[in-house]
């Protein structure tokens, strides 16, 4: 294998039985396999919990070694048109499908970034080629994909998976790349990887290349993040009424790690509640939270943003 290979990819789950959680889907989606049968399939759920890995491992189980004739992988939403995708699909529809198949798989990744225009376009093109093709088709968010297509296909959601999860599948690579993750290098890596396996694994590669030993440490230094503590203590010092200190924190935090906004805020927003507040006043953080992301996303200042929801951590741990 190459030095420089990307793990995500090494690592993919060559098998169902190699993904790691979402066991009622697995085992439902084994049982397609067991019977040489498939419906169309609408997955759906965050990024980087295994949507596209079980569509392949499915696919290399159905179809063996000619998985690769069998099975193709479009990006619904390429920029290019839906005419484009609908092109690709019957050029590939159009031949038989190889070896003991009987139907081939089109993996329709990004479904949800189509209009409804597009998505009944690609409605069409499913149901000419439903006797040959099995869609399998992927989106973050199962209700923006139209009525028409959910009510052809087998619905899965895939949740964020659990830290025992992520776990799982981090110990896995690094016994086979020799490496060493400290209890707190996990625990930094569970944090980073929000439930997404995708970004989990690429925080432990990029660790990997600074140290063999992953510790918590060299997790949050190559990954620019900032330490869970140091969150914590800038927003401790807000609430109690020191506001000019945790805005000094603040521009510690963001020479250092260079962070965004938006990555402040998401840190922000999972710190406040380790922080053992009385509900109402978590109630009204939490309130302003959304308000500074919502208005971040709109183009706001961060800075001023960001310095705006410090306030409100003064006022409302005054009052608390
Ligand atoms: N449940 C899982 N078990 C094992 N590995 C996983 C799992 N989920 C993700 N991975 C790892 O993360 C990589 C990315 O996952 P995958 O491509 O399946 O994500 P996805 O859910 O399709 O995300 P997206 O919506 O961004 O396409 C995989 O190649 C694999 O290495």
């Amino acid at each position: 294998m190459a030095e420089d290979e990307i793990w995500t990819e090494k690592y993919r789950p060559k098998t169902l039985d190699e993904v790691v959680g979402h066991e009622q889907i697995v085992k439902r989606l084994k049982s397609y396999v067991k019977s040489g049968n498939l419906p169309h399939l609408l997955f759906s759920g965050p990024p980087g919990v295994g949507k596209t890995a079980c569509s392949i491992a499915i696919a290399k189980e159905l179809f063996g070694d000619t998985w690769q004739s069998n099975f193709t992988e479009l990006n619904a939403s390429d920029e290019r048109g839906i005419d484009v995708v609908r092109n690709n699909i019957k050029n590939f529809a159009r031949t038989a499908p190889l070896g003991s198949a009987s139907f081939k798989i089109i993996f329709l990744d990004e479904a949800d970034a189509l209009t409804s225009d597009a998505q009944s376009a690609l409605r069409r093109t499913m149901e000419r080629y439903t006797a040959t093709c099995r869609f399998i088709i992927s989106c973050n968010y199962s209700s923006k994909i139209i009525e028409p297509i959910q009510s052809r296909c087998a619905v899965y959601r895939f949740g964020a998976l659990s830290s025992k999860d992520i776990e799982t599948g981090l110990k896995n690579i690094a016994k086979n790349e020799n490496l060493e993750i400290t209890k707190d290098g996990m625990e930094a890596l569970i944090y980073i990887s929000k439930g997404d396996m995708r970004r989990a694994i690429n925080a432990l590669q990029s660790s990997a290349t600074v140290s063999s030993r992953i510790t918590s440490e060299v997790v949050y230094q190559t990954t620019s993040t900032a330490r869970p503590e140091e969150i914590n203590e800038m927003l401790k010092l807000a609430l109690n009424g020191q506001f000019m200190d945790a805005r000094n924190r603040l521009d510690d935090l963001l020479v250092t790690y260079g962070l965004s906004g938006s990555d402040i805020i998401d840190q922000i927003y999972r710190a406040t509640f380790e922080l053992g507040l009385d509900e109402d006043v978590l109630v009204a953080l939490v309130d302003r939270i959304g308000e500074a992301d919502f208005r971040l996303t709109e183009g706001a200042h961060e800075r001023i943003q960001i310095e705006a929801l410090l306030a409100h951590y003064k006022l409302h741990g005054k009052s608390k």
